[in-house]
């Protein structure tokens, strides 16, 4: 057979495909549907990451095992997507995050939900918890640490003094380029960029365009719209900020970090179900004498639970007084981790839990 004729008749056995997958997503589509009608009628959240969660893994393994023609690295991205238009049928969730679009914490929160929600920019962190709080929004998604510029501090001290709840996390792995709309480096004189992502490309910007400006801005998708109509303009900001602003990537990975990796949260009202691989986060403080964070901290040990990370803040109450942020491996819902956090508590003059939620994947 000619390859011609072949090419064709694959290509029509890749339509029937399709349009057996569309199909198919009109059923599960409708299915979605009935459940937000028996959520609504018992009161139930629309958004339930704890099955989101066991769908991926199921699928993921069930992809090795045929074979992995496809990609298992797709799934996830896939069925998210599937995953969002089918929830957005049942409700649509309003989604606040630390914009204007194009950020990475826009990206965090489209990894997290998908496309197929509300996405609600706003221009600082507290904004992101206002919009909760004044029920504007369902969930946000706030920066909380970068590998390389360490903790995002005004998130912690925020999430101390709202009463709302950590619902998830997301990692985003960080990749900044240079761009502009003029392909030629030398002619720059002017680099805009976030704080934090200029001191990322320090190294880079040094040796290249040691004579440029390098101009702060609030964000790095608000450097981008800054370049876009500048010829002698560049901006360090994502890919995503490349397309929407139409900008040309004049160098890639100007951050020549290998390990650049953000992990955002995920903000809510309510507490998920645990889904098996959970973290808890917690803030405490200690009393002023001998072995206060040993005593505090012993009932984790005792009841076998790993601590991944614990950080201090000053409480703002009191010179020299701190509070102490932890995660810990597992869900309030385990009975080791209730148990253990109740015995924190009693000893412990301030204590809070800000969430249980999925660990990132
Ligand atoms: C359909 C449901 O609602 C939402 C959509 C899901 C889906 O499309 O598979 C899964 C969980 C929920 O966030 C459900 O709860 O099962």
């Amino acid at each position: 057979m000619d390859y011609k004729k072949k090419l064709e008749e694959l290509r029509n056995k890749i339509d029937q495909i399709d349009e057996q997958i569309l199909r198919l997503l009109n059923e599960r589509a409708k299915l979605a549907q009935e459940v937000g009608h028996i959520k609504k009628e018992h009161n139930l959240p629309i958004y339930v990451p704890s099955r989101e969660k066991a769908i991926f893994e199921r699928l993921e393994k069930l992809n090795a095992e045929l074979g992995e023609i496809f990609p298992t690295d797709a799934v996830k991205p896939v069925f998210r997507e599937i995953i969002s238009a089918c929830r957005s049928t049942e409700e649509s969730i309003k989604v606040a995050y630390l914009g204007p679009r194009a950020t990475f914490t826009h990206q965090a929160a489209i990894k997290h939900f998908g496309q197929a929600v509300e996405h609600i920019p706003v221009s600082t962190i507290k904004d992101v918890f206002e919009e909760i709080v004044k029920e504007k929004a369902d969930f946000g998604v706030v920066p909380v640490e970068n590998t390389i510029e360490g903790i995002v501090n005004y998130t912690l001290d925020l999430l101390v003094d709202y009463p709302l709840k950590i619902t998830g996390e997301v990692i985003l792995e960080i990749s900044l380029h240079l761009m502009g709309i003029n392909p030629d480096v030398r002619e720059i004189v002017r680099v805009y960029s976030h704080r934090h992502a200029l001191a990322e490309c320090r190294d880079w910007l040094r040796e290249n365009l040691p004579n440029a400006q390098l101009i702060e801005v609030e964000s790095t998708a608000k450097a981008a719209e800054m370049a876009k109509d500048d010829y002698e303009s560049a901006a360090v900001a994502s890919e995503a900020a490349a397309d929407i602003y139409g900008l040309h990537i004049i160098e890639r990975k100007i951050d020549r970090h290998i390990h650049n990796f953000t992990r955002f949260l995920v903000i809510g009202t309510q507490i998920p179900n645990r889904t098996g691989n959970d973290k808890t986060t917690f803030i405490f403080s200690v009393k002023n004498e001998v072995g206060a964070l040993y005593k505090t901290l012993e009932p984790l040990y005792r009841h076998g639970i790993n601590m991944t990370k614990i950080e201090s803040r000053p409480s703002k109450k009191e010179a020299w007084d701190y509070i102490f942020f932890t995660d810990i491996e597992g869900h309030i819902q385990d009975e080791r981790v209730e148990k253990a956090l109740k015995e924190l508590e009693e000893i412990s003059p301030f204590f809070k839990i800000l969430g249980s939620y999925p660990k990132a994947h």
